[in-house]
């Protein structure tokens, strides 16, 4: 191998974030409810602050049947398909209602093509990662945590979270999940609640009535999978110093405990202040220190998108993540070269204030968060089922 090739792969694997992106990409993520423009809001913001000169940019792969029938039921990935191809929606009316594809998930067209290019985009990633091409891996148009084996839900179609970390243990033996997300990451726990090799920890709004439903203080896996699931059930109003003291603890004990060989990240913005969800009062500060506490532990490390319905706010979020990812700092100042710079308005600052709503989480209440996971993490320590 000649000189400069030998630069170039250097340089490939100094970049040690990828970044999946394409055009193609974006235009079928806009097909997901209620967050339309959104993809490329955040790509511009991402581009304008010229993050993308830290990374390594590559485009999304399809994703193969056999990638979907990993996880997904062939009787739902069969059913997309056909629905796909057929003109008049109506004669399918009662499997649409079986696979979930009705109120919060309606019908979208292409809708084949569709989950092809949102599980495409995180295997795209994954893959990077178990080629030990890069460290970090980001994917902003993935996160959809709520999908079920055989049916759409929660505005998620295809599983592209468990389809990633099905591909990760490829080549790695125990992989965390971390579901910053303001809604349970039910999902991704149902598909790995009975296994060891996957521990899922999602911190979430849990109160009676608030979509899913799932998530609380008991709820700790199932079988063999006993305690590698990890629920943190909030209440609204949670600020980000005591959310991040809250995680600082849970995290170290997941790490001592279970020693992960690699991390999945799922940073859905609905959890900040701004968004019509109306919960928590985070900023991006908050959730960017703990994300600087994962990059700390140095593993191979895949970052997703998720909710985030204010889309400003979503991209100044990601925006803000992805500077900390890539190490670079960037001005507070949205750059006016932005082609959307008129979204920012009225204050054109990349940072979001905190919520001013009052934190139903009293100290008590926070304090036996923290007990109760540690002490059912104690039961992973070593050699305990
Ligand atoms: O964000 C989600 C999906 C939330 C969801 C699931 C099922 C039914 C409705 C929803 N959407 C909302 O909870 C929601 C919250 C805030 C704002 C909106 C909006 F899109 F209407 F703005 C929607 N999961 O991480
Ligand atoms: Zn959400």
């Amino acid at each position: 191998m000649d000189r400069s090739q030998e630069m170039k792969n250097a340089n490939l694997l100094s970049q040690r974030v990828f970044y999946i992106c394409d055009l193609q990409l974006f235009k079928e993520s806009d097909k997901i409810p209620n967050i339309r423009g959104r993809a490329k809001l955040v790509h511009n913001l991402i581009r304008a602050y010229d993050l993308v000169s830290h990374m390594q940019l590559i485009p999304h792969r399809p994703a193969s049947e056999d990638s979907l029938l990993s996880f997904h039921s062939r009787n739902y990935i069969e059913f997309l398909q056909k629905v796909d191809q057929s003109s008049d929606l109506e004669k399918h009316e009662d499997d649409q209602l079986e696979f979930g594809l009705e109120y919060d998930c309606p019908l979208i067209e292409g809708i084949y093509r569709f989950v092809q290019a949102i599980a495409g985009a995180s295997l795209t990633a994954a893959q990077v990662l178990v080629n030990g091409l890069a460290r970090v891996a980001i994917n902003w148009n993935g996160g959809w945590h709520h999908a079920q084996r055989d049916g759409a839900e929660g505005f998620c179609y295809i599983n592209d979270v468990v389809l990633a970390i099905h591909k990760l243990r490829e080549k790695f033996s125990r992989i965390l999940y971390i579901d910053f997300d303001l809604h349970h990451g039910n999902g991704v726990e149902n598909a790995f609640a009975f296994t060891p090799h996957v521990l899922t920890l999602s911190l979430h709004k849990h109160e009676p009535g608030f979509y899913p439903g799932t998530g609380g203080l008991l709820d700790v896996g199932l079988g063999r999978g006993r305690y590698y699931s990890v629920n943190v059930p909030l209440k609204d109003g949670v600020r980000d110093d005591n959310y991040f003291t809250l995680f600082h603890c849970i995290a170290n004990k997941v790490w001592c405990t279970f020693r992960p060989d690699a991390v999945v990240v799922q940073c859905g913005a609905d959890c900040i202040n701004g968004d019509p969800a109306c919960a928590f009062n985070l900023t991006p500060r908050g959730i960017g220190q703990c994300v600087e506490k994962v990059l700390a532990w140095n593993l191979p490390t895949l970052f997703l998108g998720g909710g985030g319905y204010n889309l400003p706010n979503t991209a100044r979020c990601w925006t803000y993540l992805t500077s900390i990812i890539v190490g670079f700092q960037i001005p507070a100042s949205i750059p006016d070269s932005n082609e959307d710079f008129m979204c920012y308005s009225p204050d054109f600052e990349l940072d979001i204030i905190p919520g001013n709503r009052s934190d139903q989480n009293t100290a008590e209440d926070m304090k036996l968060l923290a007990e109760t996971v540690c002490q059912n993490l104690d039961n992973i320590a070593e050699g305990k089922e």
